[in-house]
């Protein structure tokens, strides 16, 4: 097995509450792998997944990701990795209010200049179908409900087949059939494409899907 992804990090702290998280915190994930986090709400798991994704620079501590130090990265390949290597499943307030869903959707096509690619088209189409977002890809955000947004910003996350897909709660606020479409659309790209998943969880029926489930601790 491959590591893809090592993390150590002493503490993440935060200036203006002199307040600080995730102590003598180590992960190794295997490229592949289906890991689940849970933990009670405000002991760092969505820290955790910007520190992961690229998002967050601001931590003491090492994290070794595809086999670099994330701190020897330049800012140019910082965001390319971020568009193209990474899918951020993050909460429904990540959607672009003045453009359409599709145009949303497409946005890491156009920054990778991939939006007439045959193939990106193909896979477009297979993920708006198989979450069922047809219906209102000609509409703006804010003319959708809280679930449809929720798949629109899943739809994006994987639009570039990401290696590695971070998902923050990708299910909070789906019914239960959506729910079942999106942990379904996880799973086959993990078997498809060997994508490996971290998804953030409070939902326990999700974590246990996963073949790993770490719980985050509150520090002492
Ligand atoms: N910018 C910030 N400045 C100060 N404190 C912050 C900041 N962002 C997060 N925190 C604090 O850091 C802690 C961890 O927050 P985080 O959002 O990572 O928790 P979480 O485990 O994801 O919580 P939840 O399950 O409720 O989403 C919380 O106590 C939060 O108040």
């Amino acid at each position: 097995m491959t590591s893809i992804l090592k993390l150590e990090i002493q503490k993440k702290t935060f200036k203006k509450k002199c307040f600080s998280i995730l102590h003598d915190f180590e992960l190794e994930v295997e490229a592949g792998e289906r890991l689940s986090i849970i933990g009670e709400s405000g002991v760092g798991k969505t820290s955790l997944l910007n520190i992961m994704g690229l998002l967050d620079p601001h931590y003491h501590g090492s994290y070794k990701l595809f086999d670099s130090s994330v701190k020897d990265l330049s800012q140019n390949k910082l965001a390319e990795w971020r568009n193209r290597k990474i899918g951020f499943v993050l909460q429904e307030s990540a959607l672009i209010h003045s453009l359409t869903i599709e145009d949303n959707i497409k946005l890491p096509l156009l920054y990778a200049h991939l939006e007439k690619d045959p193939a990106a088209q193909d896979h477009f189409k297979r993920i708006i179908t198989k979450i069922g977002i047809e219906p209102i890809l000609k509409k703006k955000p804010l003319e959708c409900s809280g679930g449809q947004r929720s798949r629109a910003v899943f739809a994006r996350a994987v639009m570039m087949n990401p290696q590695i897909i971070l998902s923050d709660e990708p299910t909070a606020s789906l019914d239960s059939k959506n729910k079942e479409n999106i942990i379904n659309l996880l799973f086959d790209m993990n078997k498809e494409f060997n994508t490996t998943l971290i998804t953030v969880t409070h939902d326990l029926d999700v974590a246990n899907r996963h073949e790993r489930i770490i719980t985050l601790e509150r520090n002492e």
